[in-house]
């Protein structure tokens, strides 16, 4: 596409959106302000850099074996440089507490912001923001599929350390990046099948996350979340850290409720939960992922649940308070096109979003026409907001449209197909 059928296509565009009062312009002037956090961990399976000879554990899965997955701190960033110069916008980061930049052998319990001045450096550089987690999984003392909440007071200790260490980590990056880093913990503890006591391992739950968050940190720096799950490989029948527990410790203790899209039963969506949570908290972390009759965590495709979540987040103004995280992971594709194309969607339902007749539609709703709300949506589907994107992209300085799949082919055969 030349620059002048983009330009011509968006005037165009443009003027069907003005009819119903959607100024395009403020529409792209806000949604460049929007930040997703891109999971390092779709780079290398999950694998991070430190205990590299662990399986991946904790009920979570990746599937595939596309040549490329980075080895080295240095090859995640550059495949992550590679993703973010083919998507519109400036976002974040989210790394795993096992993705520590470091010739150290350091235990979990012992990290330290230094284990990770090699991020903050390369953040800094590229003008990017942090988010972290603790890694409760994939360890010696996770095999038996308790953390937080196991019944050995030692084995309890090493992980709430750990996630306190993790905590600290994070008011670091939010320090030195001046920028708010989420630290979200979501830890895999449950039972493959029907326990007798559901509620001592949540007792103990509550209690470890309590001396976890016991110290206050500047919520300019460091903002903690918690992820619940319904069931994981091996943690079927039951889940301490449930929904409904995360609910209460959330609102109870003022923390981040974090919704991952896959961790619910399979016909419940996340876009339905927004408006209740943002009626009792400040704040919502989401995971934005595709569960596939399970938590399989695929790519995200502009579907109707992603568009739907970017309806709710735009319609009841809560872009200003939701922490935007994406998570999945999959190796049976091009791991850098795994993160544009996911990345890229969920802007483009923020996009689309934006784009949508939301007066005249809750006017219509209001009035009791449900004609009109419904034909109206249907038809908007149409509307030319491929132009918008188009423009915006050719704005931002990254390829328009598919354009960006031959650069990722050329990266993979220069440099994903050389790593061994
Ligand atoms: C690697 C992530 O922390 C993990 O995917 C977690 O967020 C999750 O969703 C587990 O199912
Ligand atoms: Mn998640």
């Amino acid at each position: 596409m030349t620059q002048s059928n983009i330009e011509l296509n968006y005037e165009a565009a443009k003027q069907q959106y003005a009819q119903y009062g959607i100024d395009v312009d403020k529409a792209l002037e806000k949604l460049a302000q929007i930040k997703i956090s891109m999971h390092c961990w779709q780079g290398d399976d999950v694998r991070g850099f430190l205990n590299r000879d662990q399986e991946l554990t904790g009920g979570i899965s990746v599937t595939g074996s596309y040549p490329g997955a980075a080895r080295t701190p240095d090859e995640l960033r550059a495949d992550l440089e590679k993703a973010f110069a083919l998507i519109p916008g400036k976002h974040k980061v989210n790394l795993h507490a096992i993705y520590a930049d470091t010739n150290e052998k350091v235990e979990l319990d012992q990290l330290e912001p230094k284990h990770f001045q090699g991020w903050v450096n390369w953040a800094k550089e590229q003008g990017l923001g942090l988010d972290f987690n603790p890694t409760c999984f994939s360890h010696e003392n996770s095999k038996d599929g308790f953390t937080l909440s196991h019944p050995d007071p030692e084995i309890r200790k090493f992980w709430i350390d750990h996630c306190k260490a993790s905590r600290k980590i994070g008011a670091y990056f939010g320090e030195q990046l001046g920028q708010t880093c989420v630290t979200n913990v979501w830890v895999p503890d449950g039972f493959k099948d029907t326990p007798v006591d559901r509620m001592a391992p949540r007792k103990r739950l509550k209690e470890s996350l309590d001396e976890v968050f016991e110290e206050p940190l500047n919520p300019a720096h460091n903002l903690d979340a918690v992820e619940s799950k319904l069931f994981g490989l091996g943690s079927e029948a039951y889940v301490v850290g449930s929904h409904e527990f995360y609910m209460g410790y959330g609102i109870q203790n003022n923390k981040l409720i974090c919704l991952d899209a896959g961790h619910f039963h399979p016909t419940e969506v996340i876009s339905n939960k927004l408006s209740s949570l943002a009626l009792f908290s400040d704040g919502i972390l989401l995971h934005v992922s595709r569960p596939m009759r399970w938590d399989s965590d695929h790519v995200v495709v502009l579907d109707d649940e992603l568009i739907d979540i970017g309806r709710e987040l735009v319609r009841h103004d809560l872009l200003g308070t939701t922490h935007i995280g994406l998570d999945f992971f999959d190796a049976s594709i091009n791991r850098v096109a795994a993160w544009v194309i996911g990345t890229r969607n969920t802007i483009k339902a923020l996009l689309k979003a934006m784009l949508e007749p939301v007066d005249a539609l809750k006017q219509a709703e209001l009035e009791g026409d449900y004609t009109t709300r419904l034909a109206l949506t249907e038809e908007f589907k149409t509307y030319p907001f491929g132009a918008i994107w188009d423009y915006y992209c050719a704005k931002q300085g990254v390829p328009v449209r598919e354009e960006w799949i031959a650069q990722v082919k050329q990266y993979e055969r220069e440099v994903l197909t050389k790593r061994g």
